[in-house]
């Protein structure tokens, strides 16, 4: 699961490395956030985060409603459409699953959306099962591809074609990271200067 891939992270990631948040007043935009459980799992993992959770009206309502505990005062609730609506400013983007349901020029738009929110000196994260990059496996992300064709209009990919959607979005320093799991991560950053 995603908050597997996510505990993983965690384990692996100390002071310098570039997969959790350093520390201080980091706030980060689960972009879209779904249940919300990604939420609950940032603000346990990381005491010093508030999360804003990202979706549209339905989903947010539903989750701000059953899912989300109301004392939690560090989760709130932003609601809108993320190719419309002004995105909130954050240091820490987190999309999970998402790119994996658009084409290129879809994922270029919503991460130039994201890269233009996103504070100087901030990243995205992007949680996705990563195909081989000759693309041959794992077999589950390949059958994952298929289906987002037929329900969606996106598919699984590899690292390398991560990257170059993050590039396009104007983020540099890329790196991904395999967790050994079914969810791998790719990290980019927004310059400081800009
Ligand atoms: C595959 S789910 C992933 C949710 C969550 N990140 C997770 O890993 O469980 C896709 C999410 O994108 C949201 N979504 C789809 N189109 C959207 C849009 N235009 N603006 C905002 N959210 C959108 C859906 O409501 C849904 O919560």
């Amino acid at each position: 699961s995603t908050q597997d891939t996510l505990e993983r992270l965690h384990l692996q990631s100390g002071p310098g490395t570039p997969w959790g948040p350093a520390g201080g007043a980091v706030i980060i935009s689960v972009c879209p956030g779904c249940t919300g459980a990604l939420a609950k799992h940032f603000t346990s993992a990381y005491p010093e985060c508030n999360v804003t959770i990202f979706d549209l009206p339905k989903v947010a309502c539903t989750a701000r409603q059953h899912f989300v505990n109301e004392a939690d005062q560090r989760i709130r609730f932003h609601e809108g459409d993320f190719f419309k609506d002004p995105l909130p400013a954050a240091d820490l983007y987190m999309l999970a699953r998402i790119l994996h349901d658009w084409t290129d020029e879809r994922c270029i738009e919503l991460l130039s959306r994201i890269y233009k929110a996103c504070k100087p000196g901030g990243s995205v994260l992007l949680v996705e099962a990563l195909l081989n990059e000759d693309g041959s496996g794992p077999l589950t992300v390949q059958l994952y591809s298929l289906n987002m064709l037929v329900q969606a209009e996106g598919r699984e990919r590899t690292a390398a074609q991560y990257t170059t959607l993050l590039a396009g979005a104007g983020f540099t320093n890329i790196q991904h990271r395999l967790t050994g799991r079914l969810y791998d991560v790719v990290l980019g950053h927004k310059d400081e200067a800009k």
